[in-house]
Protein backbone atom coordinates (compact mmCIF):
# COMPACT_ATOMS: atom_id res chain seq x y z
CA UNK A 1 0.00 0.00 0.00
CA UNK A 2 1.25 3.28 -0.89
CA UNK A 3 2.00 5.72 2.24
CA UNK A 4 2.71 8.71 -0.10
CA UNK A 5 0.48 10.77 -2.26
CA UNK A 6 1.33 12.62 -5.33
CA UNK A 7 -1.06 13.99 -7.83
CA UNK A 8 0.04 13.69 -11.49
CA UNK A 9 -3.13 14.97 -13.46
CA UNK A 10 -4.10 12.40 -16.11
CA UNK A 11 -2.37 9.30 -14.04
CA UNK A 12 -3.60 7.02 -11.52
CA UNK A 13 -4.67 8.39 -8.02
CA UNK A 14 -5.77 6.96 -4.62
CA UNK A 15 -8.79 8.11 -3.78
CA UNK A 16 -10.81 7.09 -0.44
CA UNK A 17 -14.83 7.92 -0.23
CA UNK A 18 -16.10 9.15 2.89
CA UNK A 19 -18.83 7.22 2.68
CA UNK A 20 -19.89 5.52 0.44
CA UNK A 21 -23.64 6.33 -0.17
CA UNK A 22 -25.59 7.24 -2.90
CA UNK A 23 -22.42 10.16 -3.62
CA UNK A 24 -19.58 8.04 -2.67
CA UNK A 25 -20.94 5.02 -4.37
CA UNK A 26 -21.89 6.92 -7.46
CA UNK A 27 -17.86 8.24 -7.71
CA UNK A 28 -16.31 4.72 -6.43
CA UNK A 29 -17.80 3.04 -8.86
CA UNK A 30 -17.14 5.21 -12.04
CA UNK A 31 -13.58 5.62 -10.49
CA UNK A 32 -12.49 2.42 -9.98
CA UNK A 33 -14.02 1.32 -13.54
CA UNK A 34 -11.77 4.44 -15.18
CA UNK A 35 -8.55 2.13 -13.30
CA UNK A 36 -8.00 4.70 -10.08
CA UNK A 37 -7.01 3.50 -6.79
CA UNK A 38 -10.34 3.49 -4.75
CA UNK A 39 -10.64 2.66 -1.02
CA UNK A 40 -14.55 3.17 0.02
CA UNK A 41 -14.94 3.41 3.44
CA UNK A 42 -18.48 2.13 4.85
CA UNK A 43 -19.79 0.18 8.03
CA UNK A 44 -22.39 -2.54 8.76
CA UNK A 45 -23.87 -4.71 6.49
CA UNK A 46 -22.87 -2.15 3.33
CA UNK A 47 -19.23 -2.72 4.12
CA UNK A 48 -19.87 -6.39 4.56
CA UNK A 49 -21.78 -6.71 1.21
CA UNK A 50 -18.95 -4.46 -0.87
CA UNK A 51 -16.58 -6.75 0.56
CA UNK A 52 -18.80 -10.02 -0.16
CA UNK A 53 -20.07 -9.06 -3.44
CA UNK A 54 -18.54 -5.95 -4.95
CA UNK A 55 -19.64 -2.23 -4.92
CA UNK A 56 -22.69 -2.18 -7.85
CA UNK A 57 -24.28 0.80 -9.32
CA UNK A 58 -27.75 0.41 -11.54
CA UNK A 59 -28.45 3.27 -13.68
CA UNK A 60 -30.83 4.06 -16.65
CA UNK A 61 -27.39 3.06 -18.93
CA UNK A 62 -27.43 -0.81 -16.84
CA UNK A 63 -25.43 -2.25 -13.56
CA UNK A 64 -21.81 -2.15 -13.24
CA UNK A 65 -20.21 -4.16 -10.57
CA UNK A 66 -16.50 -3.33 -9.04
CA UNK A 67 -13.90 -4.78 -6.40
CA UNK A 68 -12.56 -1.06 -4.34
CA UNK A 69 -8.60 -1.82 -3.62
CA UNK A 70 -9.69 -2.01 -0.31
CA UNK A 71 -13.26 -1.80 1.59
CA UNK A 72 -12.79 -0.97 4.96
CA UNK A 73 -14.48 0.81 8.72
CA UNK A 74 -10.64 1.24 9.63
CA UNK A 75 -9.42 4.52 8.35
CA UNK A 76 -6.17 4.25 10.21
CA UNK A 77 -5.07 1.32 7.76
CA UNK A 78 -5.09 3.10 4.99
CA UNK A 79 -2.36 5.46 4.76
CA UNK A 80 -2.43 8.91 3.19
CA UNK A 81 -4.32 9.20 0.08
CA UNK A 82 -5.24 11.94 -3.04
CA UNK A 83 -8.24 12.30 -2.65
CA UNK A 84 -10.88 12.08 -0.31
CA UNK A 85 -15.01 12.30 -1.91
CA UNK A 86 -16.32 13.33 1.20
CA UNK A 87 -20.35 12.68 0.93
CA UNK A 88 -22.15 12.01 4.72
CA UNK A 89 -25.49 13.45 5.76
CA UNK A 90 -25.33 16.70 7.44
CA UNK A 91 -25.18 15.58 11.19
CA UNK A 92 -22.70 13.09 10.95
CA UNK A 93 -20.03 15.64 9.37
CA UNK A 94 -18.01 16.01 12.15
CA UNK A 95 -17.41 12.23 13.11
CA UNK A 96 -17.21 11.07 9.47
CA UNK A 97 -14.25 14.39 9.39
CA UNK A 98 -12.15 13.25 12.56
CA UNK A 99 -11.73 9.77 10.96
CA UNK A 100 -10.37 11.29 7.80
CA UNK A 101 -7.45 12.32 9.44
CA UNK A 102 -5.48 9.37 9.42
CA UNK A 103 -5.74 9.16 5.85
CA UNK A 104 -4.54 13.12 4.97
CA UNK A 105 -0.95 13.84 4.47
CA UNK A 106 0.53 17.34 3.07
CA UNK A 107 -1.79 17.21 -0.28
CA UNK A 108 -4.67 15.32 -0.05
CA UNK A 109 -7.89 17.10 -0.83
CA UNK A 110 -11.32 16.43 1.03
CA UNK A 111 -14.17 17.33 -1.50
CA UNK A 112 -17.42 18.22 0.42
CA UNK A 113 -20.46 17.46 -1.44
CA UNK A 114 -23.21 17.87 1.17
CA UNK A 115 -26.45 19.76 0.59
CA UNK A 116 -26.20 23.42 2.28
CA UNK A 117 -23.54 25.49 2.43
CA UNK A 118 -21.86 25.11 5.50
CA UNK A 119 -20.25 21.79 5.40
CA UNK A 120 -16.29 23.15 3.78
CA UNK A 121 -16.60 25.81 6.59
CA UNK A 122 -17.46 22.97 9.54
CA UNK A 123 -14.86 20.85 7.51
CA UNK A 124 -12.05 23.51 8.74
CA UNK A 125 -13.05 23.00 12.59
CA UNK A 126 -11.68 19.43 12.49
CA UNK A 127 -9.35 19.15 9.05
CA UNK A 128 -5.98 21.62 8.12
CA UNK A 129 -7.85 24.18 6.29
CA UNK A 130 -5.02 23.71 3.55
CA UNK A 131 -7.00 20.48 2.78
CA UNK A 132 -10.37 21.34 2.53
CA UNK A 133 -11.93 22.02 -0.82
CA UNK A 134 -15.64 23.00 -1.47
CA UNK A 135 -18.27 20.99 -3.98
CA UNK A 136 -21.99 20.66 -4.94
CA UNK A 137 -23.10 17.52 -6.46
CA UNK A 138 -25.84 17.10 -8.99
CA UNK A 139 -26.90 13.72 -9.15
CA UNK A 140 -29.77 11.27 -7.65
CA UNK A 141 -28.23 8.30 -6.09
CA UNK A 142 -29.22 6.18 -2.93
CA UNK A 143 -27.94 2.91 -1.24
CA UNK A 144 -30.79 0.73 -2.61
CA UNK A 145 -29.72 -2.19 -0.72
CA UNK A 146 -26.81 -2.86 1.21
CA UNK A 147 -23.41 -2.74 -1.59
CA UNK A 148 -26.35 -1.03 -4.38
CA UNK A 149 -26.21 2.07 -5.24
CA UNK A 150 -29.07 3.28 -7.84
CA UNK A 151 -28.74 6.44 -9.64
CA UNK A 152 -32.35 7.47 -10.72
CA UNK A 153 -32.34 10.08 -13.56
CA UNK A 154 -29.30 10.68 -16.00
CA UNK A 155 -27.94 13.75 -14.36
CA UNK A 156 -24.66 13.88 -12.85
CA UNK A 157 -22.37 16.71 -12.54
CA UNK A 158 -19.86 17.51 -9.88
CA UNK A 159 -18.70 21.09 -9.27
CA UNK A 160 -15.57 21.69 -6.82
CA UNK A 161 -13.03 24.03 -6.45
CA UNK A 162 -10.45 25.08 -3.87
CA UNK A 163 -12.38 26.80 -0.74
CA UNK A 164 -11.13 30.80 -2.61
CA UNK A 165 -12.13 29.48 -6.12
CA UNK A 166 -8.56 29.64 -7.64
CA UNK A 167 -7.03 26.99 -9.89
CA UNK A 168 -5.29 24.10 -8.72
CA UNK A 169 -3.16 21.14 -9.98
CA UNK A 170 -4.79 18.62 -7.64
CA UNK A 171 -8.38 20.11 -8.22
CA UNK A 172 -7.53 19.82 -11.97
CA UNK A 173 -6.36 16.72 -11.76
CA UNK A 174 -9.42 15.31 -9.71
CA UNK A 175 -11.87 17.05 -12.51
CA UNK A 176 -10.06 15.43 -15.35
CA UNK A 177 -10.32 11.81 -13.29
CA UNK A 178 -14.06 12.36 -12.80
CA UNK A 179 -14.44 13.52 -16.60
CA UNK A 180 -12.43 10.61 -17.79
CA UNK A 181 -14.85 7.96 -16.06
CA UNK A 182 -17.78 9.17 -17.59
CA UNK A 183 -19.14 11.50 -15.09
CA UNK A 184 -19.18 15.00 -15.42
CA UNK A 185 -16.87 17.85 -13.83
CA UNK A 186 -17.17 21.21 -15.22
CA UNK A 187 -14.74 24.35 -14.36
CA UNK A 188 -16.45 26.74 -12.18
CA UNK A 189 -15.02 30.56 -11.54
CA UNK A 190 -17.03 30.64 -8.50
CA UNK A 191 -17.57 27.85 -6.44
CA UNK A 192 -19.50 29.35 -3.27
CA UNK A 193 -22.17 30.82 -6.04
CA UNK A 194 -22.20 27.32 -7.41
CA UNK A 195 -23.18 26.32 -4.00
CA UNK A 196 -25.76 28.64 -3.25
CA UNK A 197 -27.80 28.61 -6.67
CA UNK A 198 -28.38 24.79 -5.46
CA UNK A 199 -28.72 26.05 -2.01
CA UNK A 200 -31.55 28.11 -3.37
CA UNK A 201 -33.00 25.58 -5.23
CA UNK A 202 -32.97 22.98 -2.52
CA UNK A 203 -34.56 25.09 0.18
CA UNK A 204 -37.53 25.27 -1.64
CA UNK A 205 -37.54 21.79 -2.84
CA UNK A 206 -36.35 19.82 0.22
CA UNK A 207 -38.90 22.28 2.54
CA UNK A 208 -41.81 21.88 0.42
CA UNK A 209 -41.87 18.53 -0.86
CA UNK A 210 -41.04 17.24 2.85
CA UNK A 211 -43.44 19.65 4.79
CA UNK A 212 -46.48 19.32 2.38
CA UNK A 213 -45.14 15.57 1.70
CA UNK A 214 -45.49 16.64 -2.59
CA UNK A 215 -43.92 15.89 -5.43
CA UNK A 216 -42.28 18.31 -7.74
CA UNK A 217 -45.21 17.56 -10.08
CA UNK A 218 -47.49 18.85 -7.25
CA UNK A 219 -45.16 22.16 -7.29
CA UNK A 220 -45.74 22.48 -10.56
CA UNK A 221 -49.52 22.48 -10.98
CA UNK A 222 -51.11 23.41 -7.13
CA UNK A 223 -50.69 27.16 -7.21
CA UNK A 224 -50.37 27.18 -3.40
CA UNK A 225 -47.41 24.95 -3.53
CA UNK A 226 -45.79 27.20 -6.19
CA UNK A 227 -46.23 30.29 -4.53
CA UNK A 228 -45.00 28.45 -1.33
CA UNK A 229 -41.68 27.80 -3.30
CA UNK A 230 -41.77 30.44 -4.52
CA UNK A 231 -41.42 32.47 -1.68
CA UNK A 232 -38.63 30.09 -0.26
CA UNK A 233 -36.30 30.31 -3.29
CA UNK A 234 -36.94 34.43 -3.15
CA UNK A 235 -35.93 34.40 1.09
CA UNK A 236 -32.90 32.21 0.20
CA UNK A 237 -31.98 34.44 -2.48
CA UNK A 238 -31.94 37.24 -0.79
CA UNK A 239 -30.02 35.81 2.53
CA UNK A 240 -27.03 34.73 0.20
CA UNK A 241 -26.81 38.00 -1.74
CA UNK A 242 -27.44 40.07 1.60
CA UNK A 243 -24.36 37.90 2.80
CA UNK A 244 -21.98 38.87 -0.62
CA UNK A 245 -23.33 35.76 -3.05
CA UNK A 246 -23.33 36.71 -6.57
CA UNK A 247 -26.49 34.99 -7.51
CA UNK A 248 -27.32 35.72 -10.96
CA UNK A 249 -30.05 38.58 -11.71
CA UNK A 250 -32.44 35.83 -12.82
CA UNK A 251 -31.82 33.01 -10.47
CA UNK A 252 -35.33 33.18 -9.20
CA UNK A 253 -36.66 32.14 -13.14
CA UNK A 254 -33.83 29.96 -13.51
CA UNK A 255 -34.43 27.93 -10.71
CA UNK A 256 -38.57 27.64 -11.78
CA UNK A 257 -37.33 26.87 -14.74
CA UNK A 258 -34.99 24.15 -13.57
CA UNK A 259 -38.09 22.66 -12.53
CA UNK A 260 -38.99 21.66 -15.54
CA UNK A 261 -35.82 19.41 -15.83
CA UNK A 262 -37.03 16.62 -12.31
CA UNK A 263 -39.59 14.18 -13.28
CA UNK A 264 -42.95 15.16 -12.21
CA UNK A 265 -42.76 11.89 -9.26
CA UNK A 266 -39.66 13.23 -7.79
CA UNK A 267 -39.20 14.79 -4.47
CA UNK A 268 -35.61 15.85 -2.29
CA UNK A 269 -33.99 13.60 -0.61
CA UNK A 270 -35.67 15.51 2.84
CA UNK A 271 -38.90 14.20 1.79
CA UNK A 272 -37.65 10.41 1.35
CA UNK A 273 -36.21 10.58 4.59
CA UNK A 274 -39.12 11.71 6.13
CA UNK A 275 -41.15 9.03 4.79
CA UNK A 276 -38.35 6.49 5.52
CA UNK A 277 -38.39 7.58 9.23
CA UNK A 278 -34.78 8.81 8.97
CA UNK A 279 -32.94 11.42 10.22
CA UNK A 280 -33.52 14.99 8.59
CA UNK A 281 -30.83 17.07 6.91
CA UNK A 282 -33.22 20.02 7.94
CA UNK A 283 -30.84 21.86 10.40
CA UNK A 284 -28.42 22.29 7.10
CA UNK A 285 -31.12 23.27 4.69
CA UNK A 286 -34.74 25.00 6.00
CA UNK A 287 -32.80 25.68 9.53
CA UNK A 288 -29.43 27.13 8.18
CA UNK A 289 -31.47 29.48 5.71
CA UNK A 290 -33.56 30.60 9.37
CA UNK A 291 -30.37 30.74 10.74
CA UNK A 292 -28.82 32.81 7.96
CA UNK A 293 -31.07 35.25 7.57
CA UNK A 294 -30.91 35.93 11.59
CA UNK A 295 -26.86 36.41 10.53
CA UNK A 296 -27.86 38.82 7.50
CA UNK A 297 -30.53 41.01 9.15
CA UNK A 298 -33.26 39.51 7.20
CA UNK A 299 -36.73 38.17 7.87
CA UNK A 300 -36.91 34.46 6.01
CA UNK A 301 -40.07 33.47 7.64
CA UNK A 302 -40.95 31.10 4.96
CA UNK A 303 -37.69 29.08 5.50
CA UNK A 304 -38.26 29.23 9.15
CA UNK A 305 -42.15 27.80 9.06
CA UNK A 306 -40.64 25.07 6.94
CA UNK A 307 -38.05 24.16 9.42
CA UNK A 308 -40.42 24.36 12.63
CA UNK A 309 -42.90 21.57 10.59
CA UNK A 310 -40.29 19.89 10.14
CA UNK A 311 -38.44 19.75 13.68
CA UNK A 312 -40.39 17.07 15.31
CA UNK A 313 -39.77 14.59 12.81
CA UNK A 314 -35.58 15.64 12.34
CA UNK A 315 -34.18 12.51 14.82
CA UNK A 316 -36.61 10.07 12.49
CA UNK A 317 -38.71 7.69 14.03
N1 LIG B 1 -27.37 11.11 -3.08
C1 LIG B 1 -27.66 12.17 -3.81
O1 LIG B 1 -28.24 12.05 -4.90
C2 LIG B 1 -27.28 13.54 -3.36
C3 LIG B 1 -26.83 13.76 -2.08
N2 LIG B 1 -26.43 15.02 -1.73
C4 LIG B 1 -25.94 15.27 -0.39
O2 LIG B 1 -24.73 14.54 -0.20
C5 LIG B 1 -24.60 14.15 1.17
C6 LIG B 1 -24.41 12.64 1.22
O3 LIG B 1 -25.61 12.06 0.72
P1 LIG B 1 -25.68 10.52 0.31
O4 LIG B 1 -24.41 10.08 -0.29
O5 LIG B 1 -26.93 10.38 -0.46
O6 LIG B 1 -25.85 9.86 1.76
P2 LIG B 1 -26.05 8.32 2.13
O7 LIG B 1 -26.87 8.29 3.37
O8 LIG B 1 -26.45 7.53 0.93
O9 LIG B 1 -24.57 7.84 2.45
C7 LIG B 1 -23.86 8.21 3.56
C8 LIG B 1 -23.15 6.95 4.02
O10 LIG B 1 -22.14 7.36 4.92
C9 LIG B 1 -22.08 6.41 5.97
N3 LIG B 1 -21.35 7.02 7.06
C10 LIG B 1 -21.65 8.16 7.72
N4 LIG B 1 -20.70 8.43 8.63
C11 LIG B 1 -19.79 7.42 8.54
C12 LIG B 1 -18.59 7.12 9.23
N5 LIG B 1 -18.13 7.91 10.21
N6 LIG B 1 -17.91 5.99 8.89
C13 LIG B 1 -18.37 5.18 7.91
N7 LIG B 1 -19.51 5.41 7.22
C14 LIG B 1 -20.20 6.53 7.54
C15 LIG B 1 -23.54 6.11 6.24
O11 LIG B 1 -23.65 4.93 6.98
P3 LIG B 1 -24.91 4.70 7.98
O12 LIG B 1 -26.10 4.48 7.08
O13 LIG B 1 -24.50 3.53 8.77
O14 LIG B 1 -25.06 5.97 8.79
C16 LIG B 1 -24.02 5.96 4.79
O15 LIG B 1 -23.76 4.67 4.30
C17 LIG B 1 -25.87 14.66 1.86
O16 LIG B 1 -25.63 15.93 2.41
C18 LIG B 1 -26.86 14.78 0.71
O17 LIG B 1 -27.89 15.73 0.95
C19 LIG B 1 -26.40 16.06 -2.61
C20 LIG B 1 -26.83 15.86 -3.89
C21 LIG B 1 -27.36 14.63 -4.35
C1 LIG C 1 -32.63 17.47 -5.63
C2 LIG C 1 -31.44 16.57 -5.65
C3 LIG C 1 -31.76 15.18 -6.13
C4 LIG C 1 -30.51 17.21 -6.68
O1 LIG C 1 -29.25 16.75 -6.76
C5 LIG C 1 -30.81 16.52 -4.28
O2 LIG C 1 -29.78 17.09 -4.02
C6 LIG C 1 -31.45 15.79 -3.15
O3 LIG C 1 -32.63 15.42 -3.25
O4 LIG C 1 -30.77 15.57 -2.14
Amino acid sequence: MRSSAHITGGSSMRIATMATGGIGGFLAVKLSKAGHEVVTIARGAHLEAIRTNGLTLRSTDGTEVVHPFLATDRTDEVGEVDVILFGVKGDGLENAARACLPMIGPETVVVPFLNGVEASDRLTEILPERNVANGVARVSTTISEPGVITQTGTFNSFIFAERDSKPSARIDALRTAINEAGSSAPETQDIVRDLWSKFVLFSGLSGVTAAARCTIGDIRTIPELEALFRRAVAETTSIGRALGVALDADIEEKVWASMETFPPHGRASTAIDLEHGRPLEIDWVSGAASRLAKKAGIDAPVNAALYAVLLPHKNGR
